[in-house]
């Protein structure tokens, strides 16, 4: 038995929900770029979850039972309130995800019509309680959600406190559509190893939520904002990055274990930032970001991937890049859940094997003897 690192290339589960060949993302079928450019973030929920693109009375429904679901308990509000100020917030967001199930009667009845409720509120909630923990940190009280918007506007609104305009809205809600789903991903491979022993939902999104903190996968869009705010200013880019080369260390929002010829959803994310640039009279930052992926592809050949261009945009929607990661669960959480019910339907545990590299024959020595 040899073990792969990184489970590079092995094929751990059959999915209809995303595929990547050569290069190109399509949910159900659908490639990225046409539902980048056509469809709406709450479109997307219903084909990853329902295997079709609604109808209008279905999508009617499903934008009704999100706004039906998304106020979040008033217990747990003041569970947060407890939470510190300087709490990281996909910390907080773990811890209250997890809390969340101690309030649904439903958390674990395994019916499918119950999941697929569960996965509706989830998506329903998830906003809501990014929103309340941004504010709370602040020192702000939570803004309740309003019915009949969006979960882009809708989280816009909540964070805010006022109807924000529609720019940032559309910008928000194309973001939300790329981050939707990526195949076994590691925090999805996470959500499906947690419900595969027949544990509850919740249980699969806490697992989920705790593998895309890591800088190495969805912690990475503030770790690209952290770097960006370091370097400060286009003029320090090349020393800032050639020095980061030349000590081997990892350029964030750089690489992908899949695709090594680029990631189809930057270059939504790169218009994106630029076109927010210019409206704003400022590309800076664009521009910055531009002077990196120059550097770092001229040198190294990698790509930037999902997580790069999402740092300025989220800058220019005027979002705290302590809510970066968080913005990128809203989005995932559709994926996560929507191959949680996948797991499900056609379940059985998931336990590889290791490759056992440590001592052999060893004999038990009584702890006196021992040095
Ligand atoms: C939503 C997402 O999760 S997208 C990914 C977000 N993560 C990041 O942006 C973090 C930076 N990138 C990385 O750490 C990696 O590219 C990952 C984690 C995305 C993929 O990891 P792997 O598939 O294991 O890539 P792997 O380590 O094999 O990379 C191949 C080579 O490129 C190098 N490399 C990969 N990414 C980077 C990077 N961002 N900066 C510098 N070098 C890099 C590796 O060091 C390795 O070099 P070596 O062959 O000399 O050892
Ligand atoms: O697929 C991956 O490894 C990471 C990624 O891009 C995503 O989760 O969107």
């Amino acid at each position: 038995m040899t073990a792969t690192k990184g489970l590079e290339g092995i094929v751990a589960a059959a999915s209809s929900i995303s595929s990547i060949v050569d290069g190109v993302l399509t949910y159900r079928g659908y490639n990225i770029d046409d539902l980048a450019a056509n469809a709406s973030f709450e479109e997307v929920a219903f084909l990853l979850w329902f295997g079709k693109l609604p109808n209008q009375d279905e999508l009617s429904r499903l934008q009704q039972d999100l706004s039906d679901y998304a106020a979040i308990p008033d217990a747990l509000i003041e569970q947060m309130k407890l939470y510190p100020k300087d709490m990281s917030t996909m910390a907080a967001l773990r811890s209250a995800v997890s809390a969340l199930a101690l309030y649904d009667a439903e958390a674990d009845d395994m019916s499918r019509e119950a999941n697929e409720r569960k996965a509706i509120r989830l998506q329903a909630q998830l906003p809501t309680i990014i929103a309340a923990m941004a504010r709370l940190r602040k020192g702000q009280e939570p803004v309740a959600p309003k019915a009949g918007l969006s979960v882009a506007e809708n989280f816009l609104y909540m964070l805010r406190g006022e109807t924000p305009e529609e720019t940032s809205v559309k910008a928000l809600d194309q973001a939300l559509v790329l981050h939707a789903d990526h195949e076994l991903n590691a925090s999805t491979f996470a959500a499906r190893v947690t419900v595969a022993t027949l544990s509850d939902i919740y249980s699969g999104v806490t697992s989920a939520i705790g593998a895309l903190k890591g800088p190495l996968h969805g912690g990475a869009n503030e770790a690209v904002m952290k770097m960006l705010n370091e370097i400060g200013s286009i003029d320090k880019v090349e020393p800032y990055i050639q020095e980061k080369l030349d000590n081997k260390d990892k350029i964030m929002g750089f690489g992908h274990r899949v695709y090594k010829n680029g990631d189809p959803r930057a270059k939504h994310l790169q218009k994106m930032s630029r076109e927010l640039g210019e409206m704003k009279g400022d590309t800076s930052l664009y521009e910055m970001s531009v002077k990196v992926e120059d550097i770092v592809t001229g040198q190294k050949g990698l790509k930037p991937n999902v997580d790069f261009y999402s740092a300025s945009v989220y800058t220019q929607l005027g979002i705290e890049q302590e809510l970066f990661t968080p913005i990128f669960a809203i989005s995932r959480v559709s994926g996560w859940t929507a191959h949680i019910l996948e797991q499900y339907e056609n379940n059985r545990i998931i336990r590889p094997r290791a490759e056992y590299v440590g001592q052999t024959d060893q004999k038990y020595v009584p702890i006196e003897q021992r040095s």
